[in-house]
């Protein structure tokens, strides 16, 4: 029997979109066994918020054939409060983290194929008085791995080399070492993800005009450029660094695959301008596939039903494709 992939679906922050974007998910008739890892009152609450029935059934960790759009599975994780659409509580920062773990964990074990992730509140768990800054770093210290984020659209792949880090502390973290270490993973999962055999990866410089020959910043001459050098030398195809307000103009875009950002928004703005409802975070380097929205909470719409699914669904195609991929090359495949 040909049996669907299980696919963790955690709802992210209980009082933003997320848990209306499961639903919606939920409706599609995507070929997947989706299992909603959150409380099940909330998806009860979302779906009535939503408008839209909803067949919620616990998860017993079987495996199955068929699913009717609009049915769920459910892993139930209870919350530490009853969400108030738009209004983060950090009493529930616990329930969004046992989410996390129960996916990943569950990932690890083989309980489910695939992590796909709903928006989160950061500031809402730092509240808590817990460090976190984002799923990227909870799954790579979960699974003791050496990750990068990377948002995708089906014209454009971004990658970061630093993640949720303030402005200031970016240039301190652009090492030849942390270069080397980023750039090999991209290369690799470009080719075990994207089959992809000798990717071009494009290297955005740092400074304006990727430093103007060290007039405009030293990390291009004294950083960068060595590090893509070394990298070069073992053959791996990059282009740059390119000074990154031009890095993107269609002429240069014919000539990479992917594009490797100095930091966070450095190039994420040219994404969601162009592809908001097409963008998947992905994360690379990590034991399991695990692919997310490229939005946040949208706390303005929360409990209105009106948040657009589109990224969400995106995401779980994406992680599907994966599955498939890894399913057909699993040598190739992290
Ligand atoms: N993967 C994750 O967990 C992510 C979490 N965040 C978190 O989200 C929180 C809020 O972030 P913001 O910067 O305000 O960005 P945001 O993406 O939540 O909202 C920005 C604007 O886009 C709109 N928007 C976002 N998603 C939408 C959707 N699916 N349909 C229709 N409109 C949508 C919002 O209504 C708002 O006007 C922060 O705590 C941030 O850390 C942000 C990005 C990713
Ligand atoms: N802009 C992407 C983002 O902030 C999502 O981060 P993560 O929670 O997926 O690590």
């Amino acid at each position: 029997m040909q049996t669907l992939p299980r696919l963790a679906i955690t709802a992210g922050e209980p009082a933003g979109i997320g848990p209306e974007l499961l639903i919606r998910l939920a409706a599609t008739p995507l070929a997947a066994n989706f299992i909603a890892v959150t409380d099940r009152a909330l998806l009860e609450r979302a779906a009535a918020r939503c408008g839209q029935p909803i067949e919620l059934i616990d998860d017993d960790g079987s495996d199955t054939a068929m699913r009717r759009p609009g049915q769920l599975r459910v892993r139930h994780v209870p919350l530490g409060t009853t969400e108030q659409p738009g209004t983060p509580d950090p009493a529930n920062a616990h329930h969004v983290l046992a989410t996390l773990t129960e996916a990943a964990d569950g990932c690890m074990a083989g309980r489910y194929a695939a992590i796909v992730t709903a928006p989160l509140q950061k500031s809402s768990i730092n509240e808590a008085g817990i460090r976190f800054s984002g799923h990227t770093e909870f799954f790579a210290e979960r699974a003791h791995a050496d990750v990068v984020m990377m948002l995708a659209s089906p014209e454009l792949r971004v990658t970061l080399a630093t993640t949720h880090l303030p402005l200031s502390a970016v240039p301190a973290a652009i090492t030849h070492d942390a270069l080397t270490r980023v750039l090999r993973i991209v290369h690799r999962e470009l080719q075990g993800k994207f089959g992809l055999l000798e990717p071009r990866i494009a290297v955005l410089g740092l400074n304006p005009h990727a430093g103007e020959g060290g007039h405009l910043g030293r990390e291009e001459l004294d950083t960068i450029i060595p590090a893509l050098d070394a990298l070069r030398a073992e053959g791996m195809d990059l282009l740059g660094p390119l000074p990154a307000d031009t890095a993107f103009v269609p002429s240069l875009r014919e000539r990479y695959d992917a594009v490797l950002a100095m930091y966070h928004d450095q190039a994420l703005p040219v994404l969601k301008s162009e592809a908001f409802d097409r963008t998947v975070n992905l994360t690379l380097g990590l034991p399991f596939i695990r692919t997310s929205v490229d939005h946040g909470t949208a706390l303005d719409l929360a409990g209105t039903g009106r948040g657009d699914p589109s990224s969400l669904i995106a995401a779980a195609r994406m992680a599907l494709e994966l599955v498939a991929r890894r399913s057909a090359h699993p040598q190739g495949h992290s």
